[in-house]
Formats: structure tokens, C-alpha cells, sequence
């Protein structure tokens, strides 16, 4: 099968691919293997044409610039509760740290202490989740903040159930094998704010701004402003980073632990970590930085077993079925 038609270029080689070709119904399963070699190669891929339109993109950002400006007290108001298993609500910096595999309370105040996450985030999902009930301001502090977040919840929705699909005819199943799968959109918008910070401070270790980690869940959709500082760690060269710079108009997709566990690790989870951008400091000072990811997961009542073809007599499975809330929630209670 030709890739080479629907991909635009690549960032150290993740793949920049032209997904309206998989939208339109032309060349969809030459986009379906441009992605999923992608994912294979390096855990992420740049998609353009992904279908969230651009002014619903900007409208977030605008959004989200106004909560983050709002007085910490107010933001306070949805405080994202003490346990990192009820992820919603507002974090503010320094409280949540990112870590790879850190389960240990008395470890992670440690880690914590002594390199914060100098970031702050707002998480919300679908209005009824029973597991995870949204945490919002009252409608006074900040009205129309809450449908703004939901209808943009709704149409990353959209481009999730599209990748999905991409992803299971890449790995030659039935295009609704992964959709069905996450029927219940247990999905979780994050706004995230990184303030400006010193570049030393960076460097000397003594902050991160998101610290390195992977993702848990299956895929997740990331929109990021034009400021850089994304960097994933080289699939050839484990421990040394590569930078993934914004791309304008292009979404990234990443795989997370989940689908990684789940394809019996042919696609990656890739270790990923915001820093300063190369070359931006003024007075010593990185800007600041706005993000939007879009974490998808499976739905919390499903079994992840190794998918057909992904296992072998050669390759045999690596790993047990599990839960897809048992393992999330398993990795979310690590964060807090
Ligand atoms: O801000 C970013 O670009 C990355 C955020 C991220 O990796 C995360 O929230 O898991
Ligand atoms: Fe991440």
C-alpha cells in the first residue's frame, strides 16, 4: 500500500498525515496505514484535516486564557479533590505531578518537592459520568464556560470515534472494533496552562513543567498553541528527547498505555515531557504555553485483552486482561 499520498511530511519521524482523505471516504486505508506505522514507529502522529474545526480550536484556547486568568480563589471553587482517581476539577500548579510508574505516596511528595509540575489544569467529561462527576465553577464566576468546555468535549468526541476507526483498519478489523469498545465517551478534556518560568530552573532540574510520562488511556487527541516545548523521548535512542513542534492546524495523536497493552505492544506508548522551547527565553523567562488535550479511554466496564493478530505462537501475549477502569484508575491515583 502507497503511504506516500497522504502523508505531508514528518517531525522526526512522526508522520504528518492529510486525514481528510480518511473523512472524505477517498484513500481511507491508505491513511489507516500511514497511521498506524506512525504509531508503531514513534507512539504519535500529526493529523491535518481532522475535522475539529479551527474557530471551535480557538474559541477553547480563548477560554481557557480567561479561566486561567481568573483570581486563584475563584478558580478554587472547583477544586479537583484530594485523590488523583476523581480527575476533574482545577489543579493548581504544583499540585499534581506527573511520574512514570510512581505509586508510592511517601515517593511522590518526595518527587514532588523536589521538582514541581509548574503547570495548572482544569479537567472535565461527559455531564453523567458516575465514576468521574464533573467539578465546575458556579454559573456566576464564569458563565458559559461550562457549555463552552462540553460542546468542545462533544467534538473531539467526533475526531476520536474517526481515529478509531483509522486504527482498526490499519490493524485489519472491523472498522467499529475499537469504537465499540468506547461506546461510553469516558473521556477527559484537559485545559492545561503553563506559566512563564526560568529556563535555568528547568535546566537545573529544579522544575518541570510536565514532567516525562505516558499516557494511560487508549489515544489522546492534543491541541497545542504555537509556543513548542512538547519533546518525546526517541524510540532509537531511550532517554534522549526529540522535539515535536506545533504544526499548524494539525492535531497530535498519541497512543496511550492502554492501547499499547493492548496491541501487545506493536504500538507504542511513548514518553513524553514539556520543557522550554528551544530558543525562546526572553530575560531568561520561557513564555507560557497553553495546551488542550483530549484523553480517550475505553469504556470503564470493558476487557482489554490482546487484540486479534497483534499475538502469536512467536509473539505470545504479554500481558493479562484487565479492566479498563482498573487500569486507569489504577494509574490515575498516582498523579495526586
Ligand atoms: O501540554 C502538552 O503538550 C502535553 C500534555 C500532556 O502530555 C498530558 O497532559 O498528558
Ligand atoms: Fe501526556
Amino acid at each position: 500500500m502507497n503511504t506516500n499520498d497522504v502523508k505531508m511530511g514528518d517531525e522526526h519521524g512522526i508522520s504528518v498525515i492529510d486525514f481528510g482523505a480518511f473523512q472524505s471516504g477517498d484513500k481511507r486505508q491508505e491513511v489507516a496505514d500511514a497511521m498506524l506505522k506512525s504509531f508503531q514507529d514513534t507512539g504519535f502522529v500529526y493529523l491535518v484535516n481532522h475535522g475539529i474545526s479551527q474557530e471551535k480550536i480557538n474559541s477553547m484556547f480563548h477560554w481557557s486564557k480567561t479561566f486561567f486568568s481568573l483570581p486563584h480563589d475563584v478558580k478554587m471553587l472547583a477544586p479537583h479533590p484530594p485523590s488523583g482517581k476523581h480527575h476533574r476539577g482545577y489543579s493548581a500548579p504544583g499540585v499534581e505531578k506527573v511520574t512514570q510508574h510512581v505509586y508510592d505516596s511517601t515517593e511522590l511528595a518526595k518527587i514532588r518537592a523536589k521538582a514541581p509540575d509548574v503547570k495548572e489544569s482544569f479537567e472535565c467529561g461527559r455531564e453523567n459520568s458516575v465514576v468521574q462527576p464533573n467539578i465546575w465553577l458556579p454559573d456566576d464566576a464564569l458563565p458559559g464556560f461550562r457549555d463552552i468546555c462540553l460542546d468542545f468535549f462533544w467534538a473531539c468526541r467526533e475526531a476520536e470515534l474517526n481515529v478509531l476507526r483509522a486504527l482498526a483498519l490499519g490493524l485489519h478489523l472491523s472498522e467499529d472494533f475499537f469504537v465499540e469498545y468506547h461506546e461510553a465517551a469516558d473521556n477527559q478534556l484537559r485545559l492545561l496552562h503553563y506559566p512563564s518560568v526560568p529556563v535555568e530552573q528547568i535546566e537545573k532540574e529544579e522544575i518541570t513543567r510536565i514532567g516525562a510520562h505516558s499516557d494511560f488511556g487508549s489515544i489522546t487527541l492534543l491541541i497545542q498553541d504555537d509556543v513548542g516545548g512538547l519533546e518525546i523521548e526517541d524510540p532509537k535512542n531511550p532517554g534522549t528527547f526529540l522535539t515535536a513542534s506545533p504544526i499548524s492546524g494539525a492535531l497530535i495523536v498519541n497512543a496511550g498505555d492502554t492501547l499499547a497493552r493492548w496491541s501487545n505492544d506493536t504500538i507504542r506508548s511513548t514518553i513524553h515531557r514539556v520543557r522550554a522551547p528551544p530558543d525562546s527565553a526572553k530575560d531568561g523567562m520561557t513564555p507560557e504555553r497553553y495546551s488542550i488535550p483530549y484523553f480517550c479511554s475505553a469504556d470503564y466496564s470493558a476487557t482489554i485483552d490482546c487484540i486479534p493478530g497483534t499475538y502469536s505462537a512467536e509473539r505470545p501475549k504479554k500481558y493479562e486482561p484487565t479492566t479498563a477502569k482498573d487500569y486507569i484508575l489504577h494509574r490515575l491515583a498516582q498523579s495526586y
